[in-house]
Formats: C-alpha cells, structure tokens, sequence
C-alpha cells in the first residue's frame, strides 16, 4: 500500500487523570513533547499526519499538525477521538495511534497495511505476545478503512465506549509484533521520568534496574552501584597554573602537542658514532670531529670513520645512531679506539618521541593529577591545564547530645568528632567544604540547615539522625525536601544510610546521611561517598583493595558485609600479613584510628582462618 493512501491519527483526546489531570500528549519528553515523539515515528510511514486532542488547542497546533476535536461531547474516550479523525479523513486508510505511545513500531503502518490487503478487511490491529502469557491486543494501534465511519458513528450513537467493541461486524485482523515494548505506554508522571533518559535520574528510575531490591536488606554492591548511578558529574572546568593542578581532576584529555624529546639524543656522555662503522671482531678507530653539548645541537655531520664527542642529551649528529660511553675508548689526540663487540649499532641513543609522541594521549580526563603528572604536563610545555572545579561540600552533625570542642561537656553529652573524622576525609579528596556545626534535633532547624546547605553545596554530608530512635528527624525532614530513600545495609559497620538529592529554591545537592556512630560515619563515608564524590567531581578512582594474609581467625556471618579495623604489616616471610585491632564496636574511635587498614570481609564470606587471604583497604594514602 502506498503511505500516502494513509492518514496518522494521534489520539490524544483524553482526561490524563492517573497523570494528574494534565494533557498527557503535552508532557515534556526526551527534550521535546511526548506527542512529538509519536508524531516523529509517525511521519515516515503516513502520508500525513492529524491530532485528535480536547484541550490546550493553540499548544497543539504548534506541533504543526491539524487538531481536530471530539464531536460526540464529554471526553467519551479513544473512539470518539477515532471517529473525529475519521470525519476530516480524505485518505482512504487511516492509522490511529494514542498520544502516549512514543516507542511505537517503526514499521507499524507497513505491516498492518499488508495484512489488511492480504486479508481484504477492513481494520486490523496490533498484538503481542510475552513468552508463557496469553496475547495482548492493543486495539488503539489500528488501521482503519475511512469508509466504515457510519459504523463506528452508530457504535457511539448507541452508547458503545470499546475499543475493540465498534468493529464486530466488520472484518478485522490482528497482526503479531515481537516487541511488545514497542507499545508502552506512560500513565504516570513517574513513568515519564523514568524512561526519559535526558533528565537526571531519579532513585525510582535507578532502584527499578535492580532484581529483588529491598531498601531493608540492600547488600554493599547493590548500594554502591545504585549511587553509582544516580550521582552525576559537575560539569565547570577551570584553568590552573601547572602546579595548583596538584591533586586536581583533569577536565579534558591532555594530548601532547610535541615529540617529548623532541630530537633523537644520546643517553650517555661519549662519541656519538655510525652503527656501521662497527666490526664484529675487530676493534676500531675513529677520528673525533667536534663536539656535540646538551642544549646546543652540532650541526656536524661525521663521515664514515669519524665520530662526535657527545654529552647526555645532546643531539645526535645526522648519520650517527649509536653512543659509545666514553670509559670505554681509549682516546689518543683526536682519535678514539674501541674494542670489539664493547657496544652494538643503536646503543645508547634516545628516539625522539620515545617518551610521547606529538598528537598522542598524554593523560586521560578524570585522572586525579599526580607528581609525576605535574612533570610530564611541564614536559610538554604546559603553563596551565584544565582542571574540574573544586566540589563543594557542606556537612554537620545531628544531635542535642553534641558539643563542640572548646564547649563545656555538661552530663550525658559526647564531644562531635564525627565533624573532624569528615572534615579530614574530604580535605584528603581535594574538596571544598563548608562546615555547619551541629544542629539540634529539632525539624526546623534541620530543614534550615539542609536548605542552606543545598542552596550553596554540590552535596551534604550529615551524620547522625538516621536509625530509628525517636529524636531522629533527619529522616522525616529529609524526605520532605527531596528525592531521598533510607536504607538497612547488608554490612557492619553502618547499617543505616540515607541517600538522595534534595532541593531548595531551584538548587539541588546529592545528600548523604551517614550513621551517628563514630566508625560507622568513616566506613560509610569510605565506602559509599567517597566514590559518589569523585564521580560528581568527574575523577574515576576506584577503592584500591589489597590482598593479605591473616595471621589471626576472624568469625564472620555470611549474609552482611564486615569491616574490620585492621594493622597491616610485613609477615616473617616479608609477605604482607593482617591482624584485628581490638574492639570492633562501632563507637570506639580508637581502634579506628590504631587501625592502618580495614579489612573488608565480603557478603557471601564466613569465618576466617588463621592464614587465609583477605581483602584490606589502606588507609595510608587513601585519597
Ligand atoms: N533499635 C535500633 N537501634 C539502632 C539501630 C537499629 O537498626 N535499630 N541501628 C544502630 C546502628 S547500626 C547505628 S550506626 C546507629 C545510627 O544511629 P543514627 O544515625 O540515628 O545516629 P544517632 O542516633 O544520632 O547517634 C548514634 C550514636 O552516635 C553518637 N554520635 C552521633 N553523632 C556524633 C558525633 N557527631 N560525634 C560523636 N558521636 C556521635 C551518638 O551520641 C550515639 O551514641 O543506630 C543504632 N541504633
Ligand atoms: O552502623 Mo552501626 O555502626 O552498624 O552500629
Ligand atoms: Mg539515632
């Protein structure tokens, strides 16, 4: 069948009422509208296109498409949308799709075409099938013969409201599809986001990839990788001289725009000479014809039997591709003898572009810039490179027990250390930070506080206020100003985590709300915000886990992850060896900070024995 037999028809006359009563065909999608969406994979395969819409009528004809009303009053339904576009058809065939469908078949009008002249009827309709389930017709994706109108007039007339209800006396097929997503459709707002993959994900949109996710009993990896997913870069770059590039995060690849070095050179103090003047089993002669300096290339070009005095560095002379160390000749007036065989054709040159060749990678973006980076960027001549801005990060600590030092420690209060512990884990990371002191724990003076720190942090760091005691508010507030899930973690220490991106007055922050208890608020930092906070300030660099042996048993529950504070050290076999700090509770901040390392005992893992591997973090030069 010819597409220009055939006329698209939008159905986008409805009420939306499980999207809130809005026009659904109108809700912004993947950077334009949803309808938009079903008109673009609509287009290619009709001859034209129509809508069929009740509401914001000026809105829709900016799609650029005729807008047709219901003539039967009262949103009556798809039908009464099918009948409308059936009136203003001047195509023999027209093929209805609704608004809400923006992943429909592209070779939907081809394959209902064909099957409605082979079968000479006059409708045919999608159907899917899902492996084990029973076919599942979507009777709203039909081509229809404009000439059955007075048919489907009397249906309505009658009162009839099924899709699939008009066509009973008329000659209608059904036609198999493969891919039933094909003929999704969004009903809720949530759905929307969801599936838009141009705005920032949502925790629904990234817990729904999860199998069996439970925010009650979430295993370590199923935490980590749903923050993996949901926290994004920073994207603002800056320029720094070479230096404060220290400890910074490359914003752009560093491609070397020379050959470093740039000339071939000699790696020795000597005689730059001809590989071919050398013999086998003979001992040579060469006549010494200048000298070549580092810095100052000699321009000399040594003829077959004549040779260059050479400095480390300096630029080999044209011809010569070899360097013999001068304590091997014996030099005599302006000559030189070596032995045979005391060097080979090659030795001791440097190639230009050894090191890096002009126009290759020098340093990948989002690498965290080292010492030796500093060297290689100067090496290239580099004055200043581009770096992601500093990430911004605001913290403080919950609760009405807390005192700052320099307070007095009236009963039952406990100094905040968890502020220090934090502070001294993002200055490792190279983060700004804004610290906010303590807030009590009182809703309105946490709302204050998670306002003020949204609107001018990248992301919040709070401790305490997470469980389930009963001055805990954090959560409640928390929840109340965005995107925020609480969780039970599969591990030990730091059972509780809130996680989440909140909002206020048009600025939005990624929020973690790490447990109270002084451990717990480390472990929960090193192994859940600390990779977030690098994604967001566009670095990749994963916990770098060590193996070691244990030279003590450790009991251990299969089914949660452990971290226990360790000290690492050298076995008597010079093999690194690992062994428990003393009391593990999740209070005591002294085993911490005796430990040089955690051991991190896996989900699946039970007890360990004496001299058994295990995984250990490092402390010492964690960033
Ligand atoms: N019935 C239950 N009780 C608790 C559970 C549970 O599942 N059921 N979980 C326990 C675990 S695990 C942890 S961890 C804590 C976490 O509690 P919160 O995040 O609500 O923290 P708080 O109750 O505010 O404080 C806990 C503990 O830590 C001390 N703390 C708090 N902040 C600081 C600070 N900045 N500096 C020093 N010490 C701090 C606080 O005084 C408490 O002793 O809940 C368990 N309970
Ligand atoms: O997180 Mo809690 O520290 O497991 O006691
Ligand atoms: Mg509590």
């Amino acid at each position: 069948m010819d597409k220009k037999l055939i006329t698209g028809l939008v159905l986008a006359g409805g009420r939306g009422s499980r999207m809130g009563n809005v026009d659904k065909g109108l809700q912004p999608f993947r950077g334009s509208t949803m309808a938009q969406h079903v008109i673009d994979r609509l287009v290619p395969q009709v001859g034209s296109v129509m809508v069929n819409a009740n509401r914001n009528l000026e809105a829709w004809l900016e799609l650029a498409a005729p807008v047709w009303a219901d003539e039967t009053a009262g949103f009556a339904g798809p039908l009464a949308g099918l009948e409308a576009g059936l009136r203003h058809c001047v195509t023999p065939w027209l093929l209805a799709v609704p608004c809400d469908s923006p992943f429909l078949p592209q070779d939907l009008a081809v394959r209902l075409a064909a099957a409605v002249e082979d079968a000479d009827a006059d409708l045919a309709f999608a159907v899917t099938q899902e492996p084990g389930m029973r076919p599942q017709a979507h009777p709203v994706f039909c081509l229809v013969k404009a000439s059955r109108l007075p048919v489907l007039s009397q249906y309505l007339a009658e009162g009839g409201r099924r899709m699939d209800g008009w066509y009973k006396g008329l000659k209608a097929v059904e036609v198999l599809f493969d891919d039933a997503d094909a003929f999704r459709n969004i009903n809720t707002l949530e759905e929307l986001h969801v599936l838009d993959d141009t705005l920032p994900p949502t925790l629904a949109k990234v817990t729904s990839c999860l199998d069996g996710y439970d925010p009650d009993a979430l295993p370590v990896r199923d935490a980590q990788r749903i923050i993996r997913d949901f926290v994004q870069p920073v994207r603002s770059i800056e320029k720094v001289a070479l230096r404060a590039a220290l400890g910074r995060v490359l914003a752009v690849d560093v491609i070397s725009p020379i050959d470093v070095p740039a000339h071939d050179n000699s790696a020795m103090d000597g005689f730059a000479l001809r590989g071919d003047d050398l013999l086998v089993d003979t001992p040579v002669t060469l006549r010494v014809i200048g000298t070549a300096f580092a810095g100052n290339p000699s321009g000399l070009v040594p003829q077959s039997g004549e040779c260059v005095r050479i400095m480390t560095g300096g630029v080999m002379p044209l011809g010569c591709d070899s360097v013999v160390p001068q304590e091997f000749v014996k030099q005599d007036g302006d000559s030189i003898s070596l032995g045979a065989g005391v060097i080979r054709p090659g030795d001791n040159r440097r190639f230009a572009g050894e090191d890096l060749k002009a126009g290759s990678e020098a340093l990948k973006a989002g690498r965290i810039v080292r010492p030796a980076d500093l060297g290689l960027l100067a090496s290239l001549g580099m004055p200043e490179v581009a770096v992601q801005r500093r990430l911004r990060v605001a913290f403080f600590s919950t609760g009405d027990e807390l005192r700052s030092v320099g307070e007095p420690l009236i009963e039952g209060c406990v100094y905040d250390s968890n502020r220090y512990t934090i502070y001294g884990m993002l200055q490792r990371l190279g983060c700004d930070f804004i610290d906010m002191g303590v807030v009590r724990d009182d809703p309105q003076a946490l709302e204050d506080a998670l306002r003020s720190a949204c609107e001018n942090a990248d992301a919040i760091i709070t401790s305490g206020g997470v469980s389930v005691g009963a001055a805990d508010y954090t959560k409640q507030v928390m929840g109340k100003l965005g995107d925020v899930t609480f969780w039970k973690i599969g591990m030990r220490p730091g059972r509780p985590l809130a996680f989440g991106r909140i909002k206020s007055n048009g600025r939005s922050a990624f929020l973690f709300g790490l447990p109270g208890n002084p451990v717990a608020v480390m472990v929960s930092f090193y192994f859940f915000a600390r990779e977030a906070l690098l994604r967001m300030m566009g670095a990749d660099a994963p916990l770098p886990l060590l193996r070691a042996r244990s030279s003590v048993a450790i009991r251990k529950k299969p089914g949660r992850t452990e971290y226990q504070r360790g000290i690492l050290s050298q076995g008597a076999d010079g093999q690194p060896e690992v062994r428990i700090t003393g009391s593990q509770g999740s209070g005591i901040l002294r085993s911490m900070s005796e430990a040089n390392c955690m051991v991190v005992l896996h989900d699946e893992q039970g007890n360990v024995v004496t001299g058994d591997m295990v995984d250990v973090l490092i402390f010492e030069g964690l960033m």
